[in-house]
């Protein structure tokens, strides 16, 4: 028998969402629908909507003026593309109302609070959490090869100027200079940088949890694209995963690499 379609909702109608209306419409997510979308602005949300409801592909995707409205049209998945204080907002209600989660800003998880919170609603309602692999990847040798012992762990990261310009740490010396502008650990880069490190968290809970990593970013004038080098070192074990991106595309797609893994007989 053929399963059905599981529902989805989206919030934060940004250049990541798109990603995942793209794979909708070319065929990419078959098992999925999605039925709702909200963002900041209603104009993005009825944008993305129009995307899904223009192809007459047999359902319709309605756009929504808040949070609690994609909560209580219980979606079986909600793909939060928006920002960590969205993920805030949702995640707890969302799960406790029987919607799994696939999120993008793992940074909000930074606070053992509300990880602790989330982990605990989750298994209480049975519902789920996935963390994407956005713009890095390895979760896997990292979660295995802290799973083996004592392990240390670092994350640098290479930026253009360009990129920070809407931080505290900007001047105008980093168009022509190379400069670090952060070193610390996890918990205080996603503080610093709450939409831009949201990968340096995910190494850190997949590894040593967000206090025991450490964290750098360097500025680098004209650099395009980010570069993520993450290296874990335990008594048996030395990888490196290093992962360059022009753009971040890599993070729309792996929401869809995560949504095609849930529906999937064979599971990386
Ligand atoms: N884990 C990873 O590797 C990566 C994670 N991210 C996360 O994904 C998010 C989305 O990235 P993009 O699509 O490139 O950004 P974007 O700026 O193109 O789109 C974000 C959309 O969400 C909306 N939004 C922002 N805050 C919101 C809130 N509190 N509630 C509802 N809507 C809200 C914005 O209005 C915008 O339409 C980023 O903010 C970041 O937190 C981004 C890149 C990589
Ligand atoms: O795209 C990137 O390089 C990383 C990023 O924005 C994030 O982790 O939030």
């Amino acid at each position: 028998m053929k399963e059905a379609k599981k529902t989805l909702a989206i919030v934060g109608c940004g250049k990541l969402a798109d990603i995942v209306v793209d794979a909708l419409l070319s065929g990419v997510l078959d098992d999925y629908q999605l039925i709702g979308s909200y963002s900041r602005t209603f104009e993005k949300a009825q944008k993305l909507a129009e995307r899904i409801n223009k192809e007459e592909i047999g359902y319709r995707c309605d756009a929504y003026e808040s949070i609690s409205e994609i909560i209580a049209l219980k979606p079986d998945y909600i793909v939060e593309s928006a920002a960590p204080v969205a993920l805030r907002e949702l995640a707890l209600p969302a799960l406790k109302n029987g919607s799994s989660i696939v999120t993008l800003s793992i940074g909000a998880l930074a606070d053992e609070e509300f990880y602790n919170q989330v982990q605990e609603t989750a298994k209480k309602h049975g519902t789920r959490v996935h963390l994407v692999s956005g713009s890095i990847g390895g979760f896997d040798v990292l979660r295995t090869a802290s799973l083996m012992g004592d392990c240390e762990i670092t994350f640098d990261t290479e930026k253009s100027p360009k990129s920070l310009r809407s931080t505290s740490v900007y001047e105008s010396a980093l168009e022509t200079d190379a400069k670090k502008v952060f070193s610390g650990n996890a918990k205080q880069a996603i503080a610093l940088f709450p939409t831009k490190v949201n990968v340096a968290v995910a190494a850190s809970l997949a590894s040593v949890g967000p206090e025991n990593i450490k964290v750098s970013v360097t500025s680098v004038p004209d650099y395009i694209g980010d570069d993520h080098r993450i290296e874990i070192k335990n008594e048996e074990v030395h990888a490196i995963v290093d992962v360059y991106s022009k753009t971040s595309k890599i993070a729309g797609w792996s929401v869809v690499n995560t949504l095609r893994n849930i529906t999937s007989p064979i599971v990386f």
